[in-house]
């Protein structure tokens, strides 16, 4: 049977969550097919970690269902804890504790657990294995962290924010182990505020924005290579005239500039365009710095859709 056609690993429908005034989580609907990444993606206060933590049995809901591995984790939480990892935001531990004492204490409670050892290993962190837990670099604990969570062979992962913080080198190390995961026929639901983090790694986005789901489909559906997805942009002087350069492209090109000096032009990118360009930068008087024409990011897509910047 297909990942596809099997019961989902996490199944949330119209999840409400209210914190007084604040609605943090707002009628959020997902699905996370077996085996497969799926990113939640959104910026700061978007509900991320309220969603996830209701699914980990962390929090309880106000309205909505949500099924994890079939069962609610709200009622379920002792049944579901040795099916489930989870690597909280920010992680967090004893600050005496070592390494490799905390690994192994967090393997002592699984039935068939990983090596520690070799965990240590894959996320680089067989030097720090004496070090105790306060002395270990931010990195270093969430790589900690995520080796917890992992150590006892979880059918599902939850990963809130997994590389923030992370220099470049130990984000790769952690992507290529999210990759590992889901060829291990693990589900993996992450956060992340990171759109390449996404595109990397997810089967699935769902954009969420202000508690709702703004958008949901593959990053490939998400930026589409529809004949509009090509985007050419600049930077040049802030401030100038964009409908003067928008009436001296071809019909159907949109010019804006999200940020002072960002110029962003949409539609059918050909040469002529590019020409058009540099030709009208060239009458201002200025230089288009650092053209380049590309697919939409799944960030141009949350500002489509929100008016606002990822982070
Ligand atoms: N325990 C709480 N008490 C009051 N308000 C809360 C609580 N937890 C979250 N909120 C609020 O709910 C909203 C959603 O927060 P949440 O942490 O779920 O967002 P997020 O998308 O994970 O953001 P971040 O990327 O900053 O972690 C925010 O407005 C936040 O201030």
């Amino acid at each position: 049977m297909s990942a596809r056609t099997s019961a989902p690993a996490v199944d949330v429908s119209g999840l409400v969550k209210r914190f007084g005034q604040t609605t943090a989580v707002d009628g959020l609907s997902l699905r996370l097919d077996q085996g497969t990444v799926l990113a939640l993606l959104g910026p700061n206060g978007a509900g991320k970690t309220t969603t996830v933590e209701i699914c980990e049995g962390f929090q309880r809901r106000d309205a909505g269902s949500v099924s994890v591995l079939g069962l609610d984790p709200a009622t379920h939480a002792e049944a579901l804890r040795p099916r489930v990892g989870v690597m909280p935001q920010g992680g967090g531990a004893y600050p005496g504790v070592r390494a490799e004492e905390m690994l192994a204490l967090v393997a002592a409670c699984a039935a068939n657990p990983l090596s520690p050892a070799w965990l240590l290993d894959v996320l680089g962190l067989t030097s720090a294995r004496r070090t105790p837990f306060k002395r270990l670099s931010g990195g270093q604990q969430q790589r900690l962290s995520l080796a917890c969570a992992l150590v006892g062979r979880p059918e599902l992962v939850f990963l809130d924010e997994p590389t923030a913080g992370m220099d470049p080198q130990a984000r790769r190390l952690v992507w290529e182990l999210v990759g590992a995961l889901r060829a291990d026929g693990v589900s993996v639901l992450l956060t992340t505020h990171a759109m390449e983090e996404a595109e990397e790694l997810a089967d699935q986005v769902v954009i969420v924005d202000r508690g709702r789901v703004v958008a949901e489909g593959t990053p490939r559906q998400l930026t589409a290579e529809t004949e509009d997805a090509a985007q050419l942009r600049f930077r040049a002087r802030p401030h100038m005239d964009t409908s003067q350069l928008c009436a001296a492209l071809p019909d159907g090109c949109r010019v804006h500039e999200p940020t002072p000096g960002a110029y962003l032009l949409s539609g059918r990118i050909d040469p002529q365009v590019v020409s058009a360009v540099t030709a009208w930068c060239a009458q201002q008087g200025v230089l288009a710095e650092e053209l380049h024409v590309g697919r939409r990011s799944l960030e141009d897509v949350f500002l489509d859709l929100t008016g606002r910047e990822l982070r």
